[in-house]
């Protein structure tokens, strides 16, 4: 589902970001992306969803290659990719209902498909019943829920995740850990990027660990490696 070869990213007047990075996330995989602040985390999901391109190498998504793709076609990428971000990005202004159907209606969805598949991604997320709540009435844990079923509403192959458990405490971040690998069961590719490797080690994923913009661990974290 993903691809790099040999990729490098450096920002403009900036240091190397990412250096000479390979991996793959095939597709239906579960992984976590970890390393210290600064370490690429982030660049590498906005080299996946195009919104960086690479200094050098190649970035294959969904049997694309990124690199050649031309402007025109990001938004058509876009909708095949899920994004989670730890502030939600929520917009306050809407309801829990116009905030989730947001991305069907930039996508020329018809109005009565735009009810349905809102309602299952809510119901997915256990929010039903907040539909017509404004999310500024909601507890943290439920405003990420609302941000999820905004990322899955299209129904994308992959989901990625930006620190979706930043704000939340031990219990509540277990719980959307719980419904991001609910969405894997069924299918869907998730790579989640998080500093908390007491919960990713709990998790026992597979884990690709950045340093300093380099790929410095590939594979399931040990218990022990941690407690050490
Ligand atoms: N737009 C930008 N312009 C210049 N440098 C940038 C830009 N974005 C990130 N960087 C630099 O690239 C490096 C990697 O940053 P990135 O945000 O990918 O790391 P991260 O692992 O996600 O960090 P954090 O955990 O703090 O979010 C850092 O040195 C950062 O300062």
């Amino acid at each position: 589902m993903i691809r790099f070869e040999h990729v490098s990213k450096r920002y403009d007047g900036g240091q190397d970001a990412l250096t000479d990075l390979s991996f793959e996330l095939p597709e239906g995989d579960f992984a976590f992306l970890t390393g210290h602040s600064g370490a690429g985390k982030s660049t590498l999901l906005k080299l996946v969803m195009l919104m960086e391109r690479p200094t050098r190498g190649q970035v294959i998504v969904n049997h694309q290659n990124l690199t050649q793709m031309r402007s025109g076609q990001i938004p058509y990428l876009r909708r095949h990719i899920g994004v989670v971000f730890q502030n939600h990005q929520l917009l306050f202004d809407r309801t829990v209902y116009d905030n989730v159907a947001l991305p069907l209606i930039i996508s020329g969805f018809q109005p009565r498909d735009v009810g349905r598949r809102v309602r299952a991604a809510l119901d997915k997320v256990g929010l039903l019943d907040k539909e017509k709540k404004n999310p500024i009435a909601l507890s943290g844990g439920e405003q990420q829920r609302v941000g999820i079923a905004r990322a899955v509403v299209n129904k994308p192959p992959l989901l990625l995740a930006d620190e979706p458990t930043g704000n939340l405490d031990p219990e509540l971040s277990e719980e959307i850990m719980g419904l991001f690998q609910q969405f894997n069961d069924v299918g869907v590719t998730v790579l989640i990027a998080s500093h908390d490797i007491a919960l990713i080690t709990r998790l026992q994923r597979r884990v690709f660990g950045l340093a300093k913009g380099r790929l410095v661990h590939d594979g399931v974290l040990r218990r022990q490696a941690h407690m050490a």
